[in-house]
């Protein structure tokens, strides 16, 4: 029979395998007493089971709060690994989570939880549909078809009226920028109203397309209800606009599920939020899991940080969550999405985002790092492209500043 499985890093005061007992039990047929309709044949065919079990350490003092200590003051962390029927669930995404990231999180005995691999089986690839397009279509739509996505995000991210927020496309598409995102904080404010804002930056964007030869792809963020989310997918697609970018914390997974059913643009899928999921080591999520749930819904583009970031994340992390977002969601069904590396990037980031990653294939967004350059938009667009030419030729960025004056007054204002 088919089975989900999860690991978690575990910490508890009880006796782990009591406590990886008691988390199978909540997760699945049991509760907090015996109950005589739980017979030996329902826990056999529906119970979570114990798959693995290994003790890493022992500490004093529990990681979490916790109400109860233990009497012995000692704590253990292990290696937990559960699964499940998935004739208890189906391949649902909602329900997958109330079961593998619920109440186990809430339990009296868990002092510190933490999913950190998640295996599905192909009945989930057969539910969901993932990412309609992926690194291909992006490039096909985007016409860049090899080499990174060289990305932006409009900053300041909010205050500029429609018709600024147009004029600063004007000047990154004058700039040559591939990939333009709005920030996570607008949507359809009304100083700076969806639909208005689309009308504006594609007439920039199509007449920058007929010049070019290629269309630069703009990620609206169309963040909102569901029917807004449709109706503003349309408004994109009607005005020939090629992405449109949706915050995954906010919509949900019945959010982005729906979305990716009605598109028929690219997702590009903000992870804003990420913070409260991750950032104590002892709860919550490892990416590698997390990004797998929001591909099988429908995620082409997911954010993962970048190096050497604004945030509070290690660079090996960042590396891992872009790693994972290439790797298969299972073997039968790759669903390839493609990382975004976002957040406090410049240039000075592009040969070590290349080489640590191994792959193009990927969307590199600077924000202030283009819009702070001292030369103009123009120039900020023309430094980052430069330092990408250079991190794909193997030559350091100074010797690449000499042939291109945009680059060299970067160096100067990235750090
Ligand atoms: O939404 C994002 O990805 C961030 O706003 C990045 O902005 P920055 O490049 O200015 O840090
Ligand atoms: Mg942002």
């Amino acid at each position: 029979m088919e089975r989900i499985y999860a690991t978690y890093w575990l910490e508890t005061g009880d006796d782990p395998a009591h406590a990886a007992e008691v988390i199978a039990g909540e997760q699945s047929s049991g509760t907090f007493v015996a109950l005589p309709t739980e017979t030996p044949e329902l826990k056999a065919r529906a119970g979570a089971r114990v798959e693995q079990l290994e003790v890493l350490g022992h500490s004093a003092q529990p990681s979490l709060p916790t109400p109860v200590s233990a009497p012995s003051g000692r704590y253990t962390q292990a290696r937990l690994t559960l699964s499940w029927p998935l004739a208890n669930l189906g391949p649902c995404l909602p329900t997958l989570m109330a079961t593998i990231a619920g109440n186990l999180y809430e339990l009296r005995c868990v002092t510190g939880l933490r999913l950190t691999d998640l295996q599905l089986p192909p009945a989930f690839a057969q539910a969901y549909p993932g990412p309609a397009f992926g690194v291909n279509g992006t490039r096909r739509l985007s016409g860049v078809a090899h080499g990174p996505l060289i990305g932006t995000i409009i900053k300041p991210s909010v205050g500029l009226s429609v018709a600024e927020t147009a004029q600063q496309v004007q000047l990154l598409v004058d700039g040559g920028i591939d990939f333009i995102k709005d920030d996570e904080l607008q949507a359809d404010g009304p100083a700076c109203p969806f639909d208005e804002r689309v009308r504006a930056v594609m007439r920039v964007v199509r007449a920058a397309a007929d010049r070019l030869g290629r269309q630069p792809m703009v990620a609206f963020n169309l963040t909102g209800n569901l029917d807004q989310m449709k109706r503003r997918h349309d408004l994109v697609l009607a005005e020939g606009g090629t992405c449109v970018m949706a915050c995954l914390n906010s919509i949900g997974l019945v959010g982005l599920t729906e979305l990716r059913r009605h598109a028929q643009l690219p997702i590009h899928a903000h992870r804003a939020g990420w913070g409260y999921l991750s950032r104590a080591p002892q709860l919550g999520f490892d990416y590698a899991p997390w990004q797998k749930i929001w591909r099988l819904a429908g995620a082409d583009h997911l954010h993962v940080n970048g190096l050497r970031n604004k945030f509070s994340e290690a660079d090996d992390s960042v590396m891992a969550a872009a790693r994972a977002v290439l790797a298969p969601v299972m073997d039968s069904a790759p669903m390839t999405a493609m990382p975004v590396f976002s957040s406090g990037q410049t240039g000075l980031q592009a040969q070590d985002t290349f080489t640590g990653l191994g792959s193009a294939d990927l969307i590199h967004t600077a924000g202030g790092g283009i819009f702070g350059h001292p030369g103009g938009v123009a120039a900020g667009v023309q430094s980052f492209r430069d330092a990408w030419q250079a991190a794909q030729e193997g030559v350091a960025l100074s010797q690449a500043a000499r042939q291109s004056p945009a680059l060299a007054q970067a160096l100067g204002f990235w750090r």
